[in-house]
């Protein structure tokens, strides 16, 4: 594995690199780890000074890897053997020979081709505190919120794909020996290498999802003092805000964005801000066990089912979620799934909606479903079952404390993150969350069943009720009898 570098040799780094800082060091910053410091008074006086500039070739983007490939044929067959790689997985690969690999040029048995990165992944730190790499004590913690699933759910991804690169490696010796003999590397590298990819990459305009030398050592404020663009040829800079200063000794900053949950930061970066925290919650959504066509409903949709909760200012809760108008229905409604076979002879399954073929827009079930007769049956229903989604996961939210005596404190200190703090954070914004979609969604409920055709459906009036099928009454479990 390649050693660590002290960060006061990034400046010889980046001498031999052509990175250009200017106003600006890299440094110790209190709870953050590394950071920009400015070591002089910034102003934009005379503009907005360019405080960091990095190369094109610097850049680590997936088209980079692809050239990189062309030059390393060993590292080639790896990311070919890999199969249809994403940006991200092109880029862990990378990152991941960098790690492992001693340098020694494209002819060298022994190393792989050497780069800006080969000697920069060094001054990458080993300890990052997101929950992919937290003990098993420490994930505890997670308990009730909605990381608890999804990290879990991460992991077995990490584990999956490490299981392929290990296959996939039996067949290259060159990748066999470095990797795996003797354990070189384990899962946790390989989840260290996702969290080194998540926390430290952006998107650039033309580069795409890229990691930027030096540029990945900027922390994010809420109220940041610098921002960063691509230029026209590929170079990417650091430049001082407009109206903005810093005094000599003042962390320099940017936004990471405000698009993102108290958990998605916390899954991404290992912190939480809690005023640029989007105020969101995602919940898994489990299709109804009762429900005949659950396996059918999900295999077309193709995709983990989820619901989204958003709070605006001032708008109270939405909710998002494609999947749950297609769990809602069924076949007495006018669902239908049928195996169609295509030219080739190959089977594919396709679903109707009233006789209309609507594989194509799955994700449109809300507007298939609005111009049926029973349309605020199925809101009904919709509502019923995010409502039980909602309680279920604040009840569990709620009987989880976080258990302190099972938190291994050495570690925490170790990382010098204090974990506890931040979950107890999302435990409390999620809570808060959750509590006003469950008062939203009762409300929305009251309202549907005060409505002349659901009580008709529902027989709760002196009127003949629509025949109901068993099916239906299945889908009407939510407890609104
Ligand atoms: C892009 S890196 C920034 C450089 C990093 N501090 C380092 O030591 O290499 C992102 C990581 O920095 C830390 N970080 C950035 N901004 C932070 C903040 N406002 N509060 C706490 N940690 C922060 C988190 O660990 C995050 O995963």
């Amino acid at each position: 594995m390649s050693t660590p570098l002290p960060i006061d040799v990034l400046p010889t780094w980046t001498r031999f690199n052509n990175v250009e800082l200017d106003g600006i060091q890299v440094g110790q910053v209190e709870g953050k780890g590394l950071g920009f410091v400015a070591d002089r008074d910034l102003t934009t006086d005379k503009g907005p000074p360019t405080l960091l500039k990095i190369p094109r070739d610097a850049v680590l983007s997936a088209e980079a890897v692809g050239d990189y490939a062309k030059v390393d044929h060993k590292f080639r067959q790896l990311l070919e053997g890999m199969g249809h790689e994403t940006p991200r997985i092109a880029i862990m690969l990378y990152l991941l020979a960098h790690y492992r690999a001693p340098a020694g040029g494209a002819g060298s048995h022994k190393g792989i081709a050497s780069t800006p990165w080969t000697e920069y992944i060094r001054f990458l730190p080993r300890q990052i505190p997101t929950p992919t790499l937290w003990t098993e004590d420490e994930r505890l913690l997670l308990r009730g919120t909605s990381l608890e699933k999804a990290v879990n759910a991460k992991l077995a991804t990490l584990v999956s794909e490490f299981d392929h690169l290990r296959e996939i490696s039996a067949d290259l010796p060159f990748w066999q020996s470095l990797l795996f003999e003797g354990n070189a590397i384990t899962v946790k590298d390989w989840a260290l290498v996702d969290a080194w990819y998540r926390s430290r990459s952006l998107e650039l305009p033309n580069a795409g999802d890229s990691m930027v030398p030096c540029l990945d050592m900027a922390n994010h404020s809420d109220v940041p003092n610098a921002y960063y663009e691509e230029t026209s040829d590929g170079e990417v800079v650091l430049v001082l805000r407009p109206e903005s200063t810093a005094s000599s000794g003042d962390e320099v900053t940017i936004s990471y964005g405000a698009a993102k949950s108290a958990a998605e930061m916390l899954f991404s970066y290992g912190f939480i801000d809690r005023s640029t925290a989007k105020e969101e919650i995602t919940l898994a959504l489990d299709p109804l066990a009762s429900d005949p066509l659950a396996q059918a409903k999900v295999h077309i949709y193709g995709r983990s089912p989820l619901v989204r909760l958003t709070r605006a200012k001032g708008e109270g809760v939405s909710w998002h979620s494609p999947f749950v108008y297609l769990m809602c229905v069924n076949e007495e409604d006018g669902l239908e799934f049928k195996l169609l076979q295509d030219k080739a002879g190959g089977r594919e399954l396709r679903v109707f909606w009233q006789d209309e073929d609507v594989t194509s827009t799955v994700d449109d079930f809300e507007s298939h479903v609005q111009t049926h007769d029973l349309h605020s049956v199925f809101q009904l229903r919709v509502v019923s079952v995010l409502q039980q989604l909602v309680e279920a996961q604040l009840e569990r939210a709620r009987s989880s404390p976080i258990p302190e005596q099972e938190h291994d404190a050495s570690s925490r200190q170790a990382s010098g993150v204090d974990y506890l703090r931040i979950v107890a954070t999302l435990r409390e914004m999620e809570c808060s969350l959750l509590e006003e979609a469950t008062a939203s969604l009762a409300e929305q409920q009251a309202a549907l069943l005060l409505q002349d055709d659901v009580r008709v459906y529902l027989g709760l009036t002196e009127d003949v009720p629509i025949e109901k099928s068993s099916a239906q009454v299945a889908n009407e479990e939510p407890d609104f009898s």
